[in-house]
């Protein structure tokens, strides 16, 4: 449609544009025989002129032949003023009207023409421009002649080729379009378009577009102005000129494209009404094919599913005797699928058409036709599951006879599969209610409401409730009514939370006998909701005596226990504390722990730890252990005696915790340091006694002995005591005695130990001294402060020390050798007269001024 639109649109425009030449041709060739005419006119004019001037015999001149109503008004009007000259036979302007000429023509080309040719014509020259005016103008001139006949003269007259032009109405030609005279010579043309008059001395054009179809076509070369016109032309082959008429081409063509417009709305309308039929019609024949492939499809798989359905599928129609209208005395198979073919033992082409009397062995035997005629004759569709014998083998199968028209459509299933499996879960059943039977827990089910949908042989035994009895709300009622609230509250919480629950209640037989159990429910939940519940329920009848006499054991272990003084706890191997009993309690939980379910670690601190762990670790490994715990965490140091037991499992290897009794011996300690204290003390003098100075004597070389220092030991004896007794009683000799230890206490330094080991005999031991001289030095201010006298009650005693004096640095020698050697350096200074000191050689030599 759109190639018809456009070739007509093609053959239109041609006609559009050839009419337009046409009518610019006609235009052109009214210009042209316009133009022909005022120039023949004109021609005309200057033959007027002429004869009137060979008829005056030149007398003739301008202004009578020029006036109103004169010869040339006569064919050319007066009021156009043409410039007109008269020149005589030898060039010269005779006279002229209306124009400027040159005064002398004689050597222009017209004047030598007309001078010299006898012919009487004119020349009408090319335009050309006007010297004097310089307006473009057409010269016609005619040659003068006197009555001999020999050149008179020249009668030019000069035409503006506007003229033509100007007068354009008289041709329509519309607004925009051009009239325009050229001259095929110089190119020169003169043109008017609408009220505007140009010029152009270069215009130039080329042959027709078509010269064939449009010969009078004519296009320029260079535009005139912007407008685009079609151009035709008419030459004016006596005067060298074409008229050009040009109609504007939108002008021109206006028809043709309101026409080629019309065509398009037409064409795009009929274009958009074909595409929406189009789309629609493809549409719809898209929606065609789909439904019919869905179809082909649906057939395909229906067939393809009965094919592979598990169902046989017999289509069957009646066979009466007689035709229509008579009895049935079997039917015809119309339709199998391939399982169903099977089963007939004929592949299923050659099965349809045939009776199913001669295909089926067991057809009336069974019952198959007596059904089925049932079925059509009633309408009424029979489904059941039947066992049957097919190819000698017994089948379970599921069969659906459906009346259909003037016969029956049979779909049948082997289900011996699932018979066989509803069997054995039947049998299943039956194993589980034996188990369930024979669980020594009862066993109970509650539909979702918590009503009883079962209970086993055992759960009969426990409450001694028959199952009938059970079913329903009635097991309530074997639970002791002390304990039913607290069941359905169980229940009830269970119902909300989805949460098994644990408890011990009592159940009552009807004989009044208690029956202590152990029920445990938890719920059946399915997608998130109850469909039901389950329990448990178990005798602790026994159990529960055992664990009352556990208890009940326990109670008196822990009363025991707790009215023991010491503390007592049970420590497992994770080390942690199993029991304690109030002791223990009273001890930790002044610090406000709770130790039960604590390790020891957090119970006494790391530091205490520290000290006990290898202790503990002993334990653990199976020894039994005695040590002395110091305590100085509380308000004084306490000291304990702690005892750790294993405790052994019972295969009498395997250490699984220890016991520990702990008992606070603080007091009993201090008890034994007083007395151990007191017996190392002098009782007359208060000074450390023999056993405290030998003691005190070896830790001091031990001490001694690790730091590398050097002490000193001074063994003294009061010279002449006994005279003192003997003259002043035994009283008195105590008196000295005491006097004496007080002033050596005073001589020597505090931290050395001044010890009586008996009588009249005492020691010092000097601990720590720098040098020798420091002890020779102290030796010597005992003998010097001893030989002052003493006053005793009145009594003035006269005495004197002697001493022996030894040191000792790291020696291998020990308290009692060391003591020993003393003593002999006192008996050398006894032997050297006494109230004096003797020491070590080995060491030094320092004597006292009184020293022999
Ligand atoms: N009053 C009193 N006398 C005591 C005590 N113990 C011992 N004696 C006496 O002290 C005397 C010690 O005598 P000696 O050291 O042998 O005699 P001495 O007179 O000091 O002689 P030299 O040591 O050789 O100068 C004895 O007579 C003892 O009976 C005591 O506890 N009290």
């Amino acid at each position: 449609m759109w190639a018809d639109v456009f070739y007509q649109l093609k053959l239109d425009a041609e006609s559009a544009h050839y009419d337009a030449v046409q009518h610019s041709h006609s235009l052109a060739r009214t210009l042209a025989e316009s133009s022909s005419h005022v120039l023949r006119q004109a021609e005309h004019a200057t033959q007027l002129f002429k004869l009137k001037f060979e008829e005056t015999n030149g007398a003739v001149r301008l202004p009578e032949f020029s006036k109103r109503g004169g010869l040339l008004d006569s064919v050319m009007p007066a009021r156009l003023e043409l410039p007109i000259a008269l020149i005589d036979a030898n060039g010269k302007l005779v006279d002229s009207m209306h124009g400027t000429f040159p005064p002398n023509s004689a050597n222009q080309a017209f004047f030598k023409t007309l001078s010299t040719t006898g012919d009487d014509t004119t020349i009408v020259t090319n335009p050309m421009v006007e010297p004097i005016t310089k307006k473009w103008q057409i010269q016609i001139a005619r040659r003068l002649e006197d009555k001999a006949g020999k050149f008179a003269g020249a009668i030019v007259l000069m035409i503006d080729p506007a003229f033509f032009v100007e007068d354009y109405d008289r041709m329509h030609v519309d607004e925009g379009g051009l009239v325009m005279l050229i001259s095929r010579d110089t190119g020169l043309a003169i043109g008017r378009v609408d009220e505007k008059l140009f010029i152009s001395d270069t215009m130039d054009f080329v042959a027709p577009a078509d010269p064939v179809s449009r010969p009078e076509e004519l296009i320029l070369k260079t535009p005139v102005d912007q407008t685009q016109r079609i151009y035709a032309f008419r030459d004016m082959p006596r005067f060298a000129l074409t008229a050009v008429v040009g109609d504007t081409t939108e002008h021109a063509l206006a028809k043709y494209n309101s026409q080629r417009r019309l065509y398009f709305v037409v064409t795009v309308l009929v274009s958009i009404v074909v595409l929406v039929f189009s789309l629609l019609l493809t549409r719809q024949a898209r929606r065609l094919r789909e439904s019919m492939r869905e179809s082909t499809e649906a057939r395909e798989k229906l067939h393809a599913a009965v094919d592979a359905s598990l169902d046989t599928l017999f289509l069957m129609k009646a066979c009466r005797t007689g035709g229509s209208g008579g009895a049935i005395m079997d039917f015809t198979l119309v339709d199998v699928n391939e399982r169903g073919a099977s089963i007939l033992g004929y592949p299923a082409a050659e099965a349809l058409g045939k009776r199913m009397g001669d295909m089926l062995t067991h057809w009336r035997s069974e019952g198959f036709f007596d059904k089925c005629l049932a079925v059509l004759q009633t309408g009424e569709p029979l489904e059941e599951e039947i066992e049957s014998t097919v190819f000698g083998e017994r089948l379970w199968l599921r069969h659906q006879i459906v009346a259909i028209e003037d016969g029956v459509a049979i779909t049948a299933r082997n289900i011996t599969e699932r018979k066989r499996s509803e069997l054995a879960v039947r049998q299943n059943q039956a194993e589980l209610q034996a188990v369930n039977d024979a669980s020594p827990l009862g066993l109970v089910r509650a539909d979702q409401d918590g009503k009883c949908t079962y209970v086993n042989r055992t759960f009969e035994a426990i409450t001694g409730m028959p199952r009938e009895a059970a079913l329903g709300d009635g097991w309530f009622d074997a639970v002791h009514p002390n304990d039913r609230e607290m069941l359905r509250a169980s229940l009830r919480h269970l119902s909300q939370t989805q949460q098994a629950f644990q408890e011990t209640l009592r159940c009552v037989h009807p004989d009044g006998k208690i029956v202590w159990t152990s029920i445990k429910v938890a719920p059946i939940v399915i997608d998130k909701a109850i469909t039901g519940y389950v329990g448990t329920l178990d005798d602790i009848t026994l159990v529960r005596k055992s664990v009352m006499a556990l208890r009940e054991s326990e109670s008196r272990l822990r009363t025991i226990a707790d009215t023991l003084p010491a503390m007592v706890a049970y420590i497992d191997f994770e080390e942690i504390y199993r029991f304690h009993n109030l002791a223990y309690e009273r001890e930790f939980s002044k610090s406000g722990l709770h130790v039960t379910g604590r390790t020891i670690l957090e119970t006494v601190g790391e530091k205490r730890y520290g000290v006990l762990q290898p202790f503990i670790a002993r334990a653990l490994r199976g020894e039994t252990l005695t040590f002395e715990e110091e305590d100085d965490g509380g308000d004084y140091p306490r000291t304990y005696d702690v005892v750790y037991i294993p405790q052994l499992d019972e295969d009498g290897i395997t250490v699984v915790g220890f016991h520990v009794m702990r008992q606070d011996v603080t007091a009993q300690k201090r008890e034994k340091q007083q007395l151990l204290r007191l017996s190392q003390v002098d009782a007359l003098t208060g000074l450390t006694n023999r056993a405290g100075f030998l003691q005190k004597l070896s830790e001091t070389m031990a001490a001694c002995r690790e730091s590398g220092g050097l002490m000193a030991v001074m063994y003294l004896d009061i010279d002449r005591f006994k005279p003192v007794n003997d003259t002043y009683g035994h009283a008195v000799g105590d008196a000295l005695l005491k006097a004496f230890s007080a002033r050596l206490s005073n001589t020597v330094r505090a931290s050395d130990t001044v010890a009586r080991l008996g009588g009249d005999e005492f020691t010092i031991i000097m601990d720590r001294i720098s040098k020798p001289e420091d002890a020779t030095a102290t030796a010597a201010k005992i003998v010097h402060a001893m030989q002052q006298p003493f006053e005793l009650d009145g009594i003035l005693a006269h005495v004197s020390t002697s001493i022996g004096l030894t040191y000792y640095r790291n020696e291998d020698v020990n308290p009692a050798e060391l003591l020993k050697r003393a003593d002999s350096l006192l008996y050398e200074a006894k032997q050297a007269g006494r109230n004096t000191y003797r020491s070590s050689p080995a060491l030094a030599e320092v004597r006292s001024p009184n020293a022999a």
